[in-house]
């Protein structure tokens, strides 16, 4: 589902060069749950980036289900991402200004669903993670575990084949935690292949694979 071959990434300052991915080579098989770990600065989050097509390696491979993207345009590469990636954040990234409901479509707006589907889709999606109850709520109005079931609601709107969730569960507490991975757990069950980063061992453990990372290679 996601094969990336040889992937390096350089980030070049006009001082300082970082290495911050060596020959990563990996394969997420479609259904898979992976969780990556390593300590703070190996390259997780650029690993997560460069497969959700957010960055580009400086070298090597990316096939998402079976498409070699290194040719793709901007514009083509904003359509993949659209269509098969959601997206999950440990800070939320929801818009303070919008509600619930409001929050969840946005992904929808650059699809041709009309109003009235985009509607349908996205209280479907929040009735997935439970929140069906506050779908007119604003997102300050939320606990952090409900924020983050709001952005799950919003990486799933668009029925992805694939999430990418970056410490989703890094900013709450293990109760709250557990909930959002029964959530993921729940979606990998029902097919979607995911890729999460993770600090959590006990989180790590309920996946299929660990992938540990450290100074930007890959050791497990
Ligand atoms: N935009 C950038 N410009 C320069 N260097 C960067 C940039 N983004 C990341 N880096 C460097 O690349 C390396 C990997 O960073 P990355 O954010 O992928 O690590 P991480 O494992 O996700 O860390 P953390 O667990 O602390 O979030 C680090 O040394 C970081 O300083």
């Amino acid at each position: 589902m996601i094969k990336l071959q040889n992937v390096e990434k350089v980030y070049r300052t006009s001082s300082i060069e970082t290495l911050a991915l060596n020959n990563i080579n990996l394969n997420v098989k479609k259904g898979e749950f992976i969780s990556i770990m390593g300590p703070s600065g190996c390259g997780k989050s650029t690993l997560l980036n460069i497969m959700g097509l957010l960055d580009e390696p400086s070298q090597g491979t990316i096939e998402i289900d079976g498409s070699r993207v290194e040719s793709y345009r901007d514009k083509e590469l904003a359509h993949l991402r659209n269509q098969k990636l959601g997206f999950i954040f440990q800070s939320f990234h929801l818009i303070n200004d919008l509600s619930v409901l409001d929050n969840v479509e946005i992904p929808l707006l650059y699809r041709t669903s009309s109003a009235k589907q985009r509607r349908e889709l996205a209280q479907e999606a929040l009735e997935k993670v439970g929140l069906s109850n506050r779908m007119k709520h604003f997102p300050k109005q939320l606990s952090g575990g409900q924020k983050q079931r709001v952005a799950i609601a919003r990486a799933i709107v668009g029925r992805p084949e694939i999430i990418l969730a970056d410490e989703p569960t890094g900013n709450l507490d293990s109760v709250m935690g557990n909930e959002i991975l029964s959530i993921l757990k729940k979606l990998n069950e029902d097919g979607a292949t995911i890729v999460m980063v993770t600090h959590d061992d006990a989180m790590a453990k309920q996946t299929h694979r660990l992938v540990r990372l450290f100074d930007g290679t890959q050791v497990q």
